[in-house]
C-alpha cells in the first residue's frame, strides 16, 4: 500500500422527501459537490491506528491491541464473518465487542464518530496498522447537507483501498461504488442509527438521485442526470441540531399519531417522485409546480415538527420579498435550507435575501451549483512532494476553504482524482 492517499466525497441537498424517506418513501437528493470532506491517509510508525477530525475537535488512536481481544479471540470468528457480510444491518454482537474501544467517549459528541471508525476498520482493513486517517470538511458539519455521510463515504473508501478491495488505478467501477456507498451506509448507521442511506448515496455517486429504500432493506436508484441547475440559494442558520435526534423524535410522533403522521409520510414521497418527474423534464412550463412542491413539501415537514424558527425566519423572508419558494433541507431541527428562485427573480432581491439574512440573523448563504462529482481518490502517485507539502499544511492547520478548494477540489484543481 502506497501513503500517503487522500480520499473526497461531496455534501448533499435533499430537494424533497427528508424524513419520509426513512420510510421507504421515495426522496430526491443532489449532491453539492463543491462542499466536501477529505480524507488524507498517512503512515506513522507507531503500532496504533489513529484518527484526527480537527473540525470537530477530536482526535484518538487505538493501539492494535486494543483490538486484539476482538480479532485475536477464535469465538469471534463466526461475529466477524457475519459482521464483514452484514451492509444491511449493525451486528449487535459486534457493536457490544466494540463497547470498549470508546467507553470514555459514551457521553460525548465524539462517540459516533468513533464508533463509526472503529466499526469499519475493523470489518474492512483490521490487519493495517501505523496509519493515521485526517479529515477537513469544507462542509458545514451538523447542518443538514450530508456532512455525517460524507464521512463515512470517506472512511469507507480509505478502509476498502486499505483492505486491498479497491485496486484500480484509473477510475472506480460501479463495483467499486457500491461496496463505498453499501459500507458508507453502515457508517451511516454507526453514526446516526436509522438512516434511509439517501445521503451516503448521493455523496457517493454524486449528481443526483430519485432515491427509495424498500422495506426489505434493498435500495432502487434512478439517477437524474443531466441535473438541471435551478436558480437556488442555501442558507445555512448555523443553529445546531442532531440528524439522530430529529429522526428518533418523528419516529416517536408516528408510533403516537400513526394515523396522522403515515398520511403525510406517504404525501411527501408523492410530492418526491412528481418532484423528480419535474427535474428530469425542467422547463418554463412546469416550474412553478416545481416551487409549489417545495412550499409543500416545507409545510408537511412543519407538521412532522422538524422545522425551527430559525428556518421560519428565512421561508417568511423568502414569501414576504416574493422571490421564490423555501423549505428545509436535511433532517432540520436548524441547519439548512433552501430557496428555489422564481424564474424572473432579480439579482438585486436576491442581493438583498442574502444581506438581510447574513447581517440580521448571522446566517451564511451559499449559491452553488448542485450535481457533479461523487466520491474520490487521489492516489499516491499523483501526489508531487510539493503539493503534498501543501496538502500536510491543510490537514495540519486550519487553512481556509478557499485553499483547501484551490488545492484539491475535485474536476477544478489541477490534481488528478479519479472517481
Ligand atoms: N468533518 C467532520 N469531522 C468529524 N466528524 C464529522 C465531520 N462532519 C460530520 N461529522 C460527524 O457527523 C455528525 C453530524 O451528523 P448529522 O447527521 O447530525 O449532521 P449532517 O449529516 O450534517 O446533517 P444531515 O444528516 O441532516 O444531512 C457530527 O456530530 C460528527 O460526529
Ligand atoms: C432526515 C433524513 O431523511 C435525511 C437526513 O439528511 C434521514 C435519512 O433519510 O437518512
Ligand atoms: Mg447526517
Amino acid at each position: 500500500m502506497v501513503l500517503p492517499f487522500l480520499t473526497s466525497a461531496p455534501g448533499k441537498v435533499i430537494i424533497f422527501g427528508e424524513h419520509s424517506a426513512v420510510y421507504n418513501e421515495p426522496a430526491v437528493a443532489a449532491s453539492v459537490s463543491a462542499l466536501r470532506t477529505y480524507m488524507l491517509v498517512t503512515q506513522t510508525d507507531s503500532n496504533a491506528v489513529e484518527l484526527d477530525f480537527p473540525d470537530i475537535g477530536f482526535s484518538h488512536a487505538w493501539s492494535r491491541h486494543e483490538f486484539d481481544h476482538i480479532l485475536k479471540d477464535e469465538r469471534n470468528t463466526t461475529i466477524l464473518q457475519e459482521a464483514r457480510h452484514n451492509v444491511r444491518e449493525l451486528s449487535p454482537e459486534l457493536t457490544s465487542l466494540l463497547d470498549s474501544l470508546h467507553s470514555e467517549l459514551k457521553k460525548s459528541m465524539f462517540h459516533h464518530a468513533a464508533f463509526c471508525f472503529t466499526y469499519l476498520y475493523i470489518c474492512l482493513c483490521p490487519n493495517v496498522k501505523g496509519i493515521k486517517f485526517s479529515v477537513r470538511s469544507t462542509l458545514p458539519i451538523g447542518a443538514g447537507l450530508g456532512s455525517s455521510a460524507s464521512v463515512s463515504v470517506n472512511l469507507a473508501m480509505a478502509m476498502a483501498k486499505l483492505g486491498g478491495l479497491i485496486t484500480g488505478t484509473k477510475g472506480l467501477t460501479l463495483q467499486d461504488k457500491k461496496l463505498i456507498n453499501d459500507w458508507a451506509f453502515i457508517g451511516e448507521k454507526c453514526m446516526m442509527g436509522t438512516p434511509s442511506g439517501i445521503d451516503n448515496a448521493v455523496s457517493t455517486y454524486g449528481n443526483a438521485v430519485l432515491f427509495k429504500r424498500e422495506i426489505d432493506g434493498t435500495t432502487n436508484f434512478e439517477f437524474v442526470e443531466d441535473f438541471p441547475q435551478i436558480p437556488m440559494i442555501l442558507t445555512y442558520t448555523k443553529i445546531p441540531r442532531s440528524t439522530k435526534t430529529l429522526v428518533a423524535n418523528v419516529r416517536e410522533l408516528l408510533s403516537n399519531h400513526p394515523n396522522l403522521v403515515r398520511p403525510i409520510l406517504v404525501a411527501m414521497g408523492q410530492l418526491a417522485t412528481r418532484g423528480a418527474e419535474i427535474l428530469n423534464s425542467l422547463d418554463n412550463g412546469n416550474y412553478n409546480e416545481l416551487l409549489e412542491l417545495v412550499r409543500v413539501n416545507h409545510g408537511l415537514l412543519v407538521a412532522l415538527g422538524v422545522s425551527h424558527p430559525g428556518l421560519e425566519i428565512v421561508r417568511a423572508l423568502s414569501d414576504t420579498m416574493e422571490l421564490g419558494s423555501t423549505k428545509l433541507t436535511g433532517a432540520g431541527g436548524g441547519g439548512c435550507a433552501l430557496t428555489i428562485l422564481n424564474k424572473d427573480t432579480s439579482e438585486k432581491l436576491v442581493t438583498e435575501f442574502k444581506s438581510k439574512l447574513e447581517k440580521t440573523h448571522d446566517y451564511a448563504t451559499y449559491q452553488t451549483d448542485l450535481g457533479g462529482i461523487g466520491c474520490s481518490l487521489l492516489l499516491n502517485d499523483c501526489i508531487s512532494e510539493d503539493k503534498l507539502e501543501l496538502i500536510l499544511k491543510i490537514f495540519n492547520h486550519n487553512e481556509d476553504k478557499a485553499l483547501i478548494d484551490e488545492l484539491l477540489l475535485p474536476g477544478k484543481c489541477s490534481l488528478s482524482w479519479i472517481f
